[in-house]
């Protein structure tokens, strides 16, 4: 577990040692309590107590517990302050980490999972900084000391003792181990339960049109009952070894008390060492009594710690350059074969050049492979074989962060945060100045809608955007693009969900945007990229045609005939 802390914490591991070791000295002066005591004893055995011995005495113990209270109180607060900082830290690592993974981890693993890993486990692990590993070598530490006292007063009694104590520990082993065993099944119903929420509140919008909100909410009820089911066995599978561990224990007082009573009565032992016996005994007792359940404990929250490294120890996304200036921003396709999947090929040998400043259109059936590609060039996801160029630059040599700085992408999908509407824009450019901010408003054609609200650039739009239409979301997310002024523009065009207005002044502003930029746009209509520099049909993740839209007629294939029905189609309209 200490591996474990270190590998997480890092250097921050080292500012725990301090308050443990603090954490350890204050278990030391659990000691001088006793010693008193056994003083005491010799005293009252001997007839030697007298007033100024108790004076003595008195302020041995007031002492000791003052600096035992510093001491302990600096430790307790030390480890809290130092654990604390050494989690926010490692929050900050772990996000920073996620953001570097390949999306093939997030295909994975559900986001219910992911979300336990940040919050639960997280703060499983701050527990066992922060309380458990401390409390576990703090008993260690009293129960090894009175031990070993316990030799120097009879060699005898101490091996007993001893057996005693490591024949109990096997019961507290498996309990751990057990606890072990069951709270992964508790921590599995947790990610199930965290994912089925995320599910019924990003859904409840449909659940509801579709009268499904009480269906739906059956499978969260059940989730929340398998959790209760789950947590009741985490908790009820270590009792046995508990309880057992700690009949055991409190067993041991007794015979122990047998055999050194015994042995006094047939003075192989003095009085003043029979007396000491009984009352390390009745100390060891009481203490190794707590071992069990704490150790149950840290066998439960050590697995947060594991599912922590496994987390951390995924492969980040290499790269070989972080800050590359690009010579042009041409995009080129060599030879790219990619699938999400083992063994399921999304797209096959496809090849292209998209020249810088030009307007590159990709259309084809669903399922085809147009969002692949765009995702591809974003390096949301590595290929298998092949090459994608940026400006002759492999784009597998970059860190995405340095692609992305010179890429907008403009979705139908579009994600707001639960912030104001001037913070949304201001993402595309967090320098940017206010002026700047409501200028890409105007050129996105929102800017007379947000004056039109309440409270205009400062309305908070709820998660997602949620409080705004489609549309406007959209042409937020474009004015966020027109700020941002990447040189490479992905564009999912807008389908027939938007009504006529709506769509209208969102192809204004996308001319906008896309002036003399590479722009790879996802066609749904044919009649908006007829005059695109060039064209891609896609089928099956192959380029079936490839061209100009005079070309791609005179071809008289699979364009030709979209093309023609479509023009068929209006005619009819009319
Ligand atoms: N994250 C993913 N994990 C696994 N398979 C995926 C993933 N995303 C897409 N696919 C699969 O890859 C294939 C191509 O999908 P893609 O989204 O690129 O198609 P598309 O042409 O953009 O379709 P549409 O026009 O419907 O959006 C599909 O079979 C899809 O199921």
């Amino acid at each position: 577990m200490l591996g474990n802390i270190k590998q997480l914490l890092g250097k921050k591991s080292k500012k725990l040692k301090m308050p443990i070791f603090l954490l350890v000295i204050d278990s030391v002066f659990y000691g001088i309590f006793i010693g008193v005591m056994y003083f005491v004893l010799l005293d009252l055995i001997q007839d030697t107590f007298s007033v100024e011995k108790i004076k003595e005495y008195t302020w041995i113990m007031i002492i000791s517990f003052i600096i035992r209270t510093i001491i302990s109180s600096i430790g307790y607060s030390g480890i809290q302050i130092q654990g604390a900082r050494a989690i926010e830290s490692m929050r900050i690592k772990m996000g920073d980490h996620l953001r570097n993974l390949p999306l093939g981890y997030f295909n994975k693993n559900s986001i219910g999972e992911i979300s336990n890993i940040m919050t639960n486990d997280l703060q499983d692990f701050e527990k066992v900084i922060t309380h458990n590993t401390s409390e576990l070598i703090k008993i260690s530490i009293i129960s090894i000391y009175l031990l070993i006292i316990t030799f120097f007063i009879d060699f005898s009694l101490g091996l007993i003792q001893l057996i005693i104590v490591l024949g109990s520990l096997p019961l507290m082993f498996y309990g751990g181990k057990r606890a072990s065993k069951i709270g992964k099944g508790k921590k599995k119903i947790i990610a199930v339960v965290i994912s089925r929420m995320v599910e019924y509140l990003n859904g409840i919008k449909v659940f509801k049109s579709h009268n499904m909100v009480g269906e739906k909410f059956e499978r969260l009820e059940k989730s929340f009952k398998d959790f209760r089911k789950e947590s009741i066995r985490t908790e009820v599978a270590i009792v046995p070894y508990v309880l057992a561990f700690q009949t055991l224990i409190d067993l041991s007082f007794p015979l122990m008390l047998i055999i050194s009573t015994t042995k006094f009565i047939n003075g192989n032992i003095n009085n003043i060492y029979y007396f000491t016996f009984v009352i390390l005994n009745l100390a060891l007792t009481y203490i190794l009594r707590g071992f069990s359940a704490q150790y149950g404990e840290f066998r439960y929250l050590k697995l947060a710690s594991e599912k922590l490294i496994k987390t951390y120890n995924e492969k980040e996304i290499s790269y070989e350059y972080e800050n590359h200036q690009f010579k042009n921003y041409d995009i080129e396709f060599e030879n790219v074969c990619f699938s999400y999947e083992e063994d399921d090929p999304i797209l096959k040998d496809v090849s292209f050049k998209a020249k810088e400043g030009t307007m590159t259109a990709l259309i084809g059936p669903s399922g085809s492979g147009k969002t692949t590609i765009t995702s591809l060039i974003a390096r949301f996801w590595d290929i298998q074989s092949g090459k994608i160029k940026i400006g002759d630059m492999d784009i597998s040599k970059l860190k995405p962060d340095n692609i992305l700085q010179n890429v907008s992408m403009v979705f139908q999908e579009v994600y707001l945060l639960n912030d104001t509407i001037y913070n949304n824009i201001k993402i595309g450019n967090q320098k940017a100045t206010k002026e700047k901010i409501v200028e890409a408003a105007k050129i996105a054609n929102c800017h007379d809608f947000i004056e039109s609200l309440e409270n205009g650039y400062d309305t908070i739009v709820g998660e997602g955007g949620s409080t705004l239409s489609g549309g406007e979301k959209q042409r937020i997310s474009i004015a966020r693009a027109i700020l941002k002024d990447a040189p490479i523009i992905l564009l999912d065009e807008a389908t027939a969900s938007l009504d006529a207005d709506n769509e209208l002044e969102i192809r204004k502003s996308i001319d906008k945007l896309i002036k003399n930029k590479t722009v790879i746009v996802i066609a749904h209509r044919l009649n908006t990229i007829k005059d695109s520099d060039q064209i891609i049909v896609l089928n099956e993740g192959k380029i079936e045609e490839i061209g100009d839209h005079n070309i791609l007629m005179e071809n008289k294939a699979r364009y030709y005939n979209m093309y023609t029905e479509m023009e068929k189609a209006k005619l009819w309209t009319i």
